[in-house]
């Protein structure tokens, strides 16, 4: 045991040595993804800038446009049986108008210099650990339009990952933060167009659907779980107020903690859609987001790491509670045990506004964000040496999902019978 407890502590400091050491061609992969912000599904730019990355470093396998046009794999390792596969992810795709405003640059950052700094410590182990290691980076595109890691796992791309990493820049540090169920739902209404002042009465208005819809949604509110969230824009109102518009759209997120409350709150917005306007078309999104299967085992395997590196987690149990969002990377938690924290970057700005996208671009979030990735892969290197520890992960995802699938069922079956 001591044995393996020096062996841990050496290869940890090596993984810090190894990021630090390439630190530069890291902060100027940032840089660059920030510089050039693009959109869900669009991250081509992002994309090659990744590829290019790994295709440069000696050892990786790298797999371009893999199963997305704008999402790629990179891997390294002996690819023999008995391995255990190690998945971290990066993200890289920004928000209209405002940019890199939730740090996906430094995401994108995060995983690449975790992966580096775990194969760069494997390189040099020399049968040292009890498994061998496959090193598996896969960038997920679209997290805040599309949900592009769902997409991916419906065609196989996290098929084999024992463990999967990643980390999201916030205004301080927490293994976890309340992530929530989410799907999107565009709104559409079609009237009928008329001169608004000579022929008001032909008209059929569809922007009053709108406002219907938009006012059914908001007193809706005083019904709703305190933890459940509507919110939603008027995407389109009509051209000019001459002319009575003959179409209206409106897009909202619904969010419930669970999946199992989810589709309760998507039916009674659902009856808010339909009584504004005789007809209706909705659409929901494709993809539907999950809420996070957590991992205690690794979340304090990280927090201990974190904290040897001078990280400060919040107590602040306002923080804890508030739910954060929702991210794709919940559903990746219920195919493979992982865990998804916040760091720091060095300002108290809020996500997605303007100011935390200057931060995000700022060299101050270099350090916090290289300690991140050290903490991800020091966290890696726990359950690597340590295959009782890799079992008691599997054994707390086995048993939540488990739960959580139970739950599904049955709380579906019981807040249908309710509502
Ligand atoms: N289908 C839209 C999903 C929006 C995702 C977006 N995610 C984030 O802001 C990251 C939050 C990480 N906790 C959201 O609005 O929640």
């Amino acid at each position: 045991m001591a044995d393996r407890a020096e062996l841990l502590l050496e290869l940890k400091q090596t993984v810090s040595q190894c990021i630090e050491e390439a630190k530069a061609k890291l902060h100027t992969l940032s840089k660059d993804i920030w510089s050039c912000p693009e959109l869900a599904y669009e991250e081509s730019r992002s994309h090659d800038t990744l590829v290019a990355f790994f295709s440069q470093e000696e050892g990786w396998k790298v797999d371009s446009h893999f199963k997305l046009h704008t999402a790629f794999r990179a891997t390294w390792g002996a690819g023999v049986s008995e391995q255990v596969n190690v998945g971290f992810l990066c993200e890289y795709d920004a928000l209209p108008e405002i940019g890199h405003a939730c740090g996906h640059n430094l995401i994108a950052e995060v995983g690449a210099a975790a992966a580096l700094g775990l194969k760069a410590v494997l390189e040099n182990t020399h049968g040292k650990l009890p498994v061998q290691v496959y090193v598996t980076v896969l960038g997920t595109p679209a997290e805040e339009d599309g949900g592009g890691k769902i997409d991916m796992l419906s065609e196989g791309a996290f098929e084999g990952l024992d463990v999967v990493f990643m980390a999201h820049p916030s205004k301080e540090d927490a293994m976890y933060l309340p992530c929530v169920a989410e799907h999107d739902v565009t709104i559409k209404y079609h009237g009928k167009a008329s001169h608004a002042s000579a022929y008001p009465w032909e008209g059929i208005n569809a922007l009053d659907a709108a406002v219907l819809c938009y006012n059914n949604l908001s007193v809706l509110r005083q019904q709703m779980k305190p933890d459940w969230r509507v919110h939603g824009i008027i995407k389109h109102g009509g051209v000019k107020p001459n002319i009575i518009p003959a179409y209206a759209e409106l897009e909202y997120y619904l969010r419930t903690p669970s999946r199992a409350e989810l589709h309760v709150l998507k039916a009674k917005a659902e009856m808010c859609f339909r009584s504004a306007a005789v007809a209706t078309g909705c659409e929901f999104a494709r993809n539907k987001y999950d809420n996070m299967l957590r991992n205690a085992v690794l979340e304090k395997l990280y927090e201990t790491n974190g904290k040897a590196l001078g990280m400060d987690f919040t107590t602040d149990e306002d923080v804890l509670k508030n739910e954060s969002g929702s991210t794709d990377f919940g559903n990746v938690t219920f195919a493979v045990p992982g865990i998804h924290p916040y760091f720091y970057i060095g300002s108290n700005a809020l996500n997605h506004t303007e100011e935390y996208t200057v931060a995000a671009g700022d060299d101050r979030a270099q350090f916090f964000t290289l300690r991140t990735a050290k903490a991800l892969a020091m966290t890696a290197l726990d359950v690597l040496l340590n295959p009782e520890l890799l079992q008691r992960v599997k054994q707390e995802f086995t048993e939540a999902k488990l739960k959580e699938d139970r739950t599904l069922t049955g709380e579906h079956t019981e807040l249908s019978d309710k509502h």
